[in-house]
């Protein structure tokens, strides 16, 4: 038995990630593909990674377009997917790669995203306490940020496992692609090449608040976090370097452990051999996200970093991986554990 599932987005780098991974898929087939700009043109002239699929046509984005498919995975800008999801048949799987429905707190949402609030859907992060069950058999789900996969992932055991004090800060790497393929001066190669920047500083990100809903709902109280992003010259990948001061009581020596169990039988989230730093170059197109854990003794603080592609388990990867198991698949069908390397 095969599945349809239609893109929403088939243009974009989130869409064109999608498509690469469904087109390895065993079950799952490329129905409809909308676009906004460019629809009605070859889906060659945007996706030139994806020849078998050059002759496709997208169509412009609308509720009958992606009608009559078994999923529909959402790569549209934020805002864009709500009320496209409210016209779709309550029985479609909709996997939303955009923000719509991350955040449960309205008015963090309108705060950071200034528009109303849309509501929330379980979050596409299966390797979180309880949320694989909540995703099995799940016809609506959101689908993580990519800097809130890679943090939330490093730091998920740190506070399921109540190692460490509710205040996190976080530094994080993030590639250009991560900014979506529209032009923009900053991401030009003269600005980016040969240069790190931060941006977003000072808790302003749109990703702060849902950095303190994943450690916080982990942590069981309120987690602030101090989350700032910076632009790596690079097209894909996110390293996030965590830190959280290690809580009374806590030996340096459990850390380690509590790690490795927390881990134990994932198979997109690994925990490198002691010593051994995750790279986003070990990362490149698979959906893996690596992690490693250590202690700075000097200043009692847990250290957890963790890379991801922020187009695979950071987005389509990740998406792919919930669609699996909302329609019933086993979790990693047709999706890549391992990397392009070098
Ligand atoms: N890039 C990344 O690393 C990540 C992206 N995401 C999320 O995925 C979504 C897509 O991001 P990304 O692929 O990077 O963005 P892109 O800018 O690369 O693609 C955007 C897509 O949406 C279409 N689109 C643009 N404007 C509209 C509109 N007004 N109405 C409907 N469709 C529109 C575009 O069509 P056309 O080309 O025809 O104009 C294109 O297909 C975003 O919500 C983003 O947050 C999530 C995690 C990581
Ligand atoms: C370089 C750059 O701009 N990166 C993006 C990455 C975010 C992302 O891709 O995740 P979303 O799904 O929440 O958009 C940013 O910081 O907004």
């Amino acid at each position: 038995m095969t599945f349809t599932v239609a893109v929403a987005g088939a243009t974009g780098y989130a869409g064109g990630e999608v498509l690469r991974l469904l087109s390895g898929h065993p079950l799952l087939t490329v129905g409809a593909l909308t676009a906004h700009s460019r629809a009605g043109r070859p889906l060659g002239e945007t996706q030139r990674h994806l020849p078998a699929l050059a002759e496709r046509r997208t169509v412009p984005t609308s509720p009958k377009a992606l009608a009559g498919h078994d999923a529909v995975v959402m790569a549209l800008p934020h805002g864009r997917s709500a009320e496209l999801a409210a016209a779709l048949d309550p029985g479609t799987v909709v996997v939303d790669c955009g923000a719509d429905f991350r955040l449960r707190d309205a008015d963090a949402w309108e705060r950071f995203y200034g528009t109303p609030h849309a509501g929330s859907w379980p979050y596409g992060l299966p390797e979180l306490p309880g949320a694989r069950e909540a995703l099995r058999g799940a016809r609506r789900i959101a689908v993580p940020g990519c800097y809130p996969t890679a943090v939330t992932l490093a730091l998920f055991p740190a506070y399921a496992g109540a190692l460490v004090e509710p205040e996190a800060v976080v530094v994080a790497a993030g590639g250009t692609s991560g900014a979506g393929r529209s032009a923009d001066a900053r991401l030009s190669g003269s600005e980016v090449m040969g240069s790190m920047s931060p941006y977003g500083v000072g808790g302003t990100h749109r990703h702060t608040p849902e950095l303190v809903q994943n450690l916080s709902a982990l942590a069981g109280e309120p987690v602030a976090v101090s989350f700032t992003p910076t632009l790596a010259p690079m097209p894909r990948g996110i390293l996030a370097t965590c830190s959280a001061r290690l809580r009374e009581g806590v030996a340096p020596a459990a850390v380690r452990e509590s790690y490795a169990e927390a881990l134990a039988g994932e198979e997109f989230v690994r925990l490198l051999p002691e010593g051994v730093w995750p790279s986003t170059a070990a990362v490149l197109g698979s959906n893996t996200a690596l992690v490693q854990v250590a202690v700075d003794g000097a200043t009692r603080r847990l250290i957890a970093v963790a890379a991801v592609d922020n187009l695979t388990k950071g987005t389509a990867g990740g998406a792919l991986q919930c669609l699996n198991l909302a329609l019933g698949l086993p979790e990693a069908q047709g999706l890549p554990a391992n990397g392009v390397a070098p």
